[in-house]
Parts: C-alpha cells; sequence; structure tokens
C-alpha cells in the first residue's frame, strides 16, 4: 500500500488551529458580467473532516467549480476564508501560495491535463521534479533520488505497475486519470480536489476511477472533494453538499445500501 506519512514537507506551518484538513467560512466570489455582478459563492461556509470524501453537486453555474477553485487557490475570495490544513491560503504570497499548492493539495480534472511526452511514471512524479527531488531522466546515470519504493507502491494502489512507462497517448481514458489522482498524490497532500473527475471517461473507466478514490479515502483516510453533476458517481462519496445559486442548500451522508437512486430523490428535493 501507498504509505507516505501524512505532511512530511510542509510549504508553511499551519497557523491556526483546526484539525478538520479543509474549511471555507463566510466565502464570497463575485464576478462582474458587463453591467450585472454575479455571486458565484454567496455566503459559504463548509468544514471537510479528514478521511471524509465529499461529492459537490448543483446545477450548471451554481457556484461548483469556483467552490472547488477557492480551495484549491486557484482564485481568491472577495470574502471570507479558506482554510488548509489550518493554513489561511488568502494570506499566503504567490510564492508561498505556489509552494503551498504543490504539496498540500492535490489537483485531478477532467482533462486529465498530462504532459504528453513524459511517461506514465514521469507523470506522476512531475511535482517533486518541480520540487528538485526527482529526476527527470531517471535511467540516466543511475541517479538515485530516494522516491522509488514510493513510487512502486504509488503505481500498485494505482493499479499502473505494468504501465509506467506508457506515454498518455497509449492508456486509456481511465488509466489516465488514474496516473493523474497519482500525481495529485505524490506530495502527499492535505486535500485532493477533483472537478467532474470522470466526465470524459466511459462507464466502465469511470467506475474503476471513482472506485479507486472510494478505496483511496476508506482505506487510507484520504480528504477528497469531487465536482459531479452525476448521481452515480456522487454515490461513490461519503457526503454530499449541493450548491444553489451560489448558496450551500444542503449536505448530507450517502447511503451505501440505496446507492444513486435515493441520493437523485434528495438532491432535487434539496435544490427544489
Ligand atoms: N471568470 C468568470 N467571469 C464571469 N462570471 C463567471 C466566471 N466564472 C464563473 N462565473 C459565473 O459564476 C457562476 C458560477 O459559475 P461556476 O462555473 O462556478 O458554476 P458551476 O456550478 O461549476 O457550473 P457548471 O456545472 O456549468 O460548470 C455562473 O453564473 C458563472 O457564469
Amino acid at each position: 500500500m501507498f504509505t507516505f506519512s501524512r505532511g512530511s514537507t510542509p510549504a508553511v506551518e499551519p497557523n491556526e488551529a483546526n484539525s478538520s484538513p479543509l474549511v471555507i467560512k463566510d466565502a464570497v466570489k463575485r464576478f462582474r458580467q458587463g453591467d450585472r455582478e454575479v455571486r458565484a459563492l454567496d455566503g459559504v461556509s463548509l468544514e471537510v473532516r479528514s478521511g471524509t470524501f465529499l461529492a459537490v453537486m448543483g446545477a450548471s453555474g451554481s457556484g461548483k467549480s469556483t467552490l472547488l477553485h477557492l480551495m484549491a487557490g486557484l482564485t481568491t475570495a472577495d470574502e471570507g476564508q479558506v482554510l488548509v490544513n489550518g493554513q489561511d491560503i488568502g494570506k499566503l504570497d504567490d510564492k508561498k501560495l505556489t509552494l503551498f499548492r504543490r504539496h498540500q493539495i492535490g489537483l485531478v480534472f477532467q482533462s486529465f491535463n498530462l504532459i504528453p511526452t513524459l511517461s506514465a511514471e514521469e507523470n506522476i512524479l512531475l511535482p517533486l521534479m518541480l520540487d528538485g527531488k526527482a529526476f527527470a531522466n531517471r535511467k540516466g546515470n543511475g541517479a538515485s533520488n530516494g522516491h522509488d519504493s514510493r513510487v512502486e507502491d504509488l503505481l500498485r494502489t494505482l493499479g499502473l505497475d505494468k504501465r509506467r512507462g506508457h506515454r498518455p497517448d497509449a492508456m486509456s481514458g481511465g488509466e489516465q486519470q488514474r496516473v493523474a489522482i497519482g500525481r495529485a498524490l505524490v506530495t502527499d497532500p492535505a486535500v485532493i480536489l477533483a472537478d467532474e473527475p470522470t466526465g470524459n471517461l466511459d462507464s466502465v473507466n469511470s467506475r474503476s476511477v471513482c472506485e479507486l478514490l472510494r478505496d483511496l479515502s476508506v482505506r487510507q483516510g484520504r480528504t477528497i472533494v469531487m465536482v459531479t453533476h452525476e448521481p452515480t458517481v456522487a454515490a461513490y462519496a461519503s457526503e454530499v453538499a449541493v450548491l444553489k445559486d451560489g448558496k450551500l442548500v444542503s449536505r448530507f451522508n450517502t447511503d451505501p445500501d440505496h446507492g444513486a437512486e435515493k441520493l437523485a430523490a434528495r438532491y432535487q428535493e434539496s435544490i427544489r
């Protein structure tokens, strides 16, 4: 099993006491659209406890991506706070935020965003390469980077041990998304944030990626936030948060005995 020690390379020290890896307090995000102001997020507060697998649902335009981007430090809140591992990320300057994001926030996108010229293994190692902790040419002059056993474990967890040397164009969509999940995990971040991770996958690959995310949360205690509009995908999560017009209107636990159907009904009820 993949067993990085949690928080081994923090970019900055946590400066506020809170045991939850992710806390959003009264977040407001406004956008200008011509002479109109849109409140993409309108006072959202959310705490995500360690080991939670949270699905964020909502209609198109309800603020899901904006919330995820805020959690990822890709955009800043106009009001309120985002605390990752106790660190108010709005207080970090650009340089510290870049390092903090690289170490503490793992991002997974719908379109995988892999580097086409790198192998699966090299794509996974990319965040460590950026830190100068892994070598781009791992076959070159016998350099040992100390990450070999970690990467072995990770490739096995991801079911990619036979695909380590393959480039993205030689892998299925599901395998590419597994590589992207590996890249998100390699720095042992506080949270994994996934924006519609199954959006480009067929049903078989979608199921395997959902099962992987659920396993990472259940077996390894990973904290995961996933945006999705699919009840069948959200059903793999342990909790669901529902946004409507930039507001958090509902949060509930999923029920493994009832699956997607009951979840869909509960979701529809909360956005009525
Ligand atoms: N960069 C931007 N400039 C202007 N308006 C924006 C911008 N980003 C988002 N918005 C607006 O903010 C609101 C929330 O958008 P957001 O993309 O977060 O919704 P969403 O729930 O992720 O939608 P979808 O499911 O369609 O991706 C929408 O009204 C959108 O038009």
